[in-house]
């Protein structure tokens, strides 16, 4: 049977929650330990643990058909292969950095400096749209060590909380552009493994929907629903059920998991009493 063979990062940030998304699609891997590939039992997959870096010239090559990899490294090495999905985890930017204490007023301060990098054509294509003219070093990772020791004046590399950057005593002072993990496809995908993504990307976007929002169960008195169903930003018109106590419902919704604490204030207030969350296992909108 044909199998579409996925890459993930064999080590790193990217691993864990890789591994996590194809368990919340019900994909079951027989892992073990040190195993550079793995077989799905229950989905035609198979899985190779990878660098992240290797990844794009493997896509590019067709010995992989899919990847879940960060898009700063497409953009980096592989600006030929598309995206299928957006993921919503890994979120991180790619930045330029200088000392602390350096005056900074615009990019053009670049202009004649020995930049590190372990990016550098992402680096090099920024300089260019700006007309900047840099000396890069591509230094493979600590990439924050590097003007402190004097082998460079600024860097760009990843910046997520900027801890990293704080504790360099670097600020960072461009994002050159925003990231996150992607299902990035193969241009030599076959038609037979595209119908398997197909199935993949279904199973993908239920389980990212499921994980954005969340369920709300509330009680309250009937001549109070109209207002409580106003708060209430659902993806519908909310479920209402009555309770055995007369003059009262049951209110039932789902609400996206970012919006639920903006409004919980307001519906207490307009006499929402009970109020359950409860999380979503997959959600088929
Ligand atoms: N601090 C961070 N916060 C959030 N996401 C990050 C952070 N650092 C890296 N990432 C994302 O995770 C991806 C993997 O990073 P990681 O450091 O694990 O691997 P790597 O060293 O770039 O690659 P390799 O697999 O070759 O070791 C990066 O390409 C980026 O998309
Ligand atoms: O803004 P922050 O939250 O501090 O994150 C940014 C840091 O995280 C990454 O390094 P990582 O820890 O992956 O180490 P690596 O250089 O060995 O890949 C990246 O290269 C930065 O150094
Ligand atoms: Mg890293």
């Amino acid at each position: 049977m044909t199998k579409i063979r996925i890459a993930v990062q064999k080590s790193g940030r990217l691993n864990q929650d890789s591994l996590k998304i194809l368990k919340d699609c019900g994909i079951s891997i027989d892992n073990g330990k040190d195993q550079l590939k793995a077989t799905a039992r229950n989905f035609p997959l198979e899985v190779f643990y990878l660098r992240n870096g290797d990844i794009p010239q493997y896509l590019r090559d067709g010995v992989i058909d899919i990847a879940i990899i960060g898009e700063n490294v497409l953009v980096e090495k592989g600006q030929d292969i598309s995206v299928a999905e957006k993921l919503n985890f890994s979120k991180c930017r790619v930045s330029l950095a200088v000392p602390k204490g350096m005056e900074y007023n615009s990019v053009m301060d670049f202009d004649g400096k020995r930049v590190a990098t372990s990016y550098p054509n992402t680096v090099k294509q920024y300089f260019e749209s700006k007309g900047v003219s840099a000396d890069l070093h591509i230094i493979n990772g600590s990439v924050e060590i590097a003007p402190n020791i004097g082998l460079a004046d600024g860097i760009c590399d990843i910046v997520s909380s900027g801890s990293t950057l704080f504790k360099n005593n670097l600020k960072e002072v461009e994002v050159i552009l925003k990231s996150e993990a992607v299902l990035a496809v193969s241009p030599k995908i076959s038609d037979e493994r595209k119908d398997i993504l197909e199935k993949l990307q279904f199973r993908i976007q239920s389980v990212l929907s499921a994980r954005q929002n969340k369920y709300i169960l509330l009680n309250a008195p009937n001549e109070k629903l109209d207002t409580i169903i106003s708060i209430l930003p659902g993806m519908r018109s909310p479920t209402v059920l009555p309770l055995a106590e007369a003059g009262w419902s049951s209110v039932h919704t789902v609400i996206n998991r970012d919006a639920f604490w903006e409004v919980i204030d307001e519906l207490k207030l307009a006499g929402a009493e009970g109020i359950l969350v409860c999380p979503i296992e997959k959600m088929v909108v």
